[in-house]
This record gives C-alpha cells, sequence and structure tokens, in this order.
C-alpha cells in the first residue's frame, strides 16, 4: 500500500534545507509514493510496551507493534490488526501520535509510518511468531537496541506531542540526518 504524498513533508524539507540532501527532496517531491506502515505503541503513563522483533526487518531490535498497510485498508484498521496479530492485545484509546519518514541511500521508495498511542486495551501482551512484548518504564527504554531514530522522537512521544520527522538513513540503518518538529506541524486530515 502506497503513502499519501503529504503536503507537510515538502514544508518540513524547505524549513530544514540545511541539512536535507538535494537527492531526498528530489525523492520525496517526485512520483514515486511513499510505502506506507503503521506503529502502536502502548504507554500506561510510566510504562510503553515494546515488542522484541523476532524475524524480518529489524530483528532484534525493540520496537512498536506494526508492519504495512494492506490493499483496502485504512492506516487505523492496520495499525488495529497489526497490533491484535503481534501483540494479541486490542488498543481501546488509540490516538494518531505522529508521522516519520524514513529515506534510504539504498532503496529508492521512502516509508511513511504512522504512529499511534493508546493506554488502555483488551487481551493480555502475549509473544507470536514476530514479536516478544516487555514493558519499560519511560526512563530506561533501551535505544541502544532500537532503531536509530527513535532516540530523537519518544521524547515527544512520551510527552504525547505531536511529531513529524524525516530521516536519512545509509546502508539501510545508518542514520545520517534527520529533522523533528512538533507539536504545532498541520498534517493534512486526510492522513489520519
Ligand atoms: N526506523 C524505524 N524506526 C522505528 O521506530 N520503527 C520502524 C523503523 N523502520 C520501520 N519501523 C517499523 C514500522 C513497522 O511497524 C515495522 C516494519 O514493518 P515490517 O517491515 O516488519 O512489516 P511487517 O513484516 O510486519 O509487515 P507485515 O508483513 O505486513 O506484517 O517497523
Amino acid at each position: 500500500m502506497l503513502g499519501l504524498r503529504a503536503p507537510w513533508v515538502s514544508s518540513v524539507l524547505r524549513r530544514h534545507a540545511a541539512v536535507v540532501p538535494d537527492f531526498v527532496r528530489t525523492t520525496l517531491e517526485g512520483p514515486q509514493p511513499n510505502k506506507l506502515l503503521t506503529l502502536v505503541i502502548i504507554n500506561d503513563g510510566s510504562r510503553v510496551l515494546l515488542g522484541r522483533k523476532k524475524r524480518g526487518f529489524g530483528e532484534g531490535y525493540y520496537n512498536g507493534f506494526g508492519g504495512k498497510v494492506e490493499a483496502g485498508e485504512t492506516v487505523r484498521q492496520a495499525a488495529e490488526r497489526e497490533l491484535l496479530e503481534e501483540a494479541c492485545i486490542t488498543a481501546e484509546d488509540m490516538t494518531e501520535a505522529g508521522v516519520l519518514v524514513f529515506t534510504f541511500d539504498d532503496n529508492p521508495q521512502p516509508w511513511e509510518v504512522h504512529v499511534f498511542s493508546a493506554s488502555r486495551f483488551r487481551g493480555e501482551p502475549t509473544e507470536t511468531d514476530e514479536m516478544a512484548p516487555v514493558w519499560f518504564n519511560h526512563m530506561e527504554v533501551p535505544f541502544n537496541q532500537m532503531w536509530a531514530d527513535d532516540v530523537h522522537w519518544y521524547p515527544a512521544f512520551l510527552q504525547q506531542k505531536y511529531f513529524c520527522g524525516v530521516f536519512g538513513f545509509r546502508e539501510t540503518t545508518k542514520l545520517v540526518w534527520h529533522t523533528l518538529e512538533e507539536g504545532e506541524v498541520q498534517v493534512a486530515p486526510e492522513m489520519a
């Protein structure tokens, strides 16, 4: 499933022109749509529920629960489905927390990840083939075992500030530049 061409991406890129490589601007403003993914993080106020990825992309990393948006689904439906598939729980108060765009020097298609937050859920977090769920106190989030961008946007997430970030990776996993805006970013309604 492909991402919508988000108007905020262009304005964020313009405001941070000094750090964004030209090829990224060309890619993000060009015809190639983003790949659309979801990420759900349960936050009970003092702890977050993360999963240790057991296989595939990002194996060994702790992350929220999520995956690709499938044809015919809304982003929210995909987020709910992935949370149930990967952690065996259903969020009761899921809200949009932010949007992340990842660009890669070794993949021409940017990824657009819609991040959701929830504090209440039904069911018991259960290990699945894909993820092993673990609670972490806010002060003990294991950033050294997470994607390199996470340390930059978790503070906004934990303070419940809406965030928009654009991140540039080299060789898939090395973060080389980023921009992050919090709070006042205007997101088009169709992004919800
Ligand atoms: N740099 C990054 N930082 C981060 O915090 N989460 C990232 C990330 N790059 C990808 N993700 C998230 C988005 C998504 O929830 C997950 C990647 O999804 P996957 O490629 O593993 O998709 P899946 O294989 O789960 O998809 P399905 O096959 O649809 O289940 O990791």
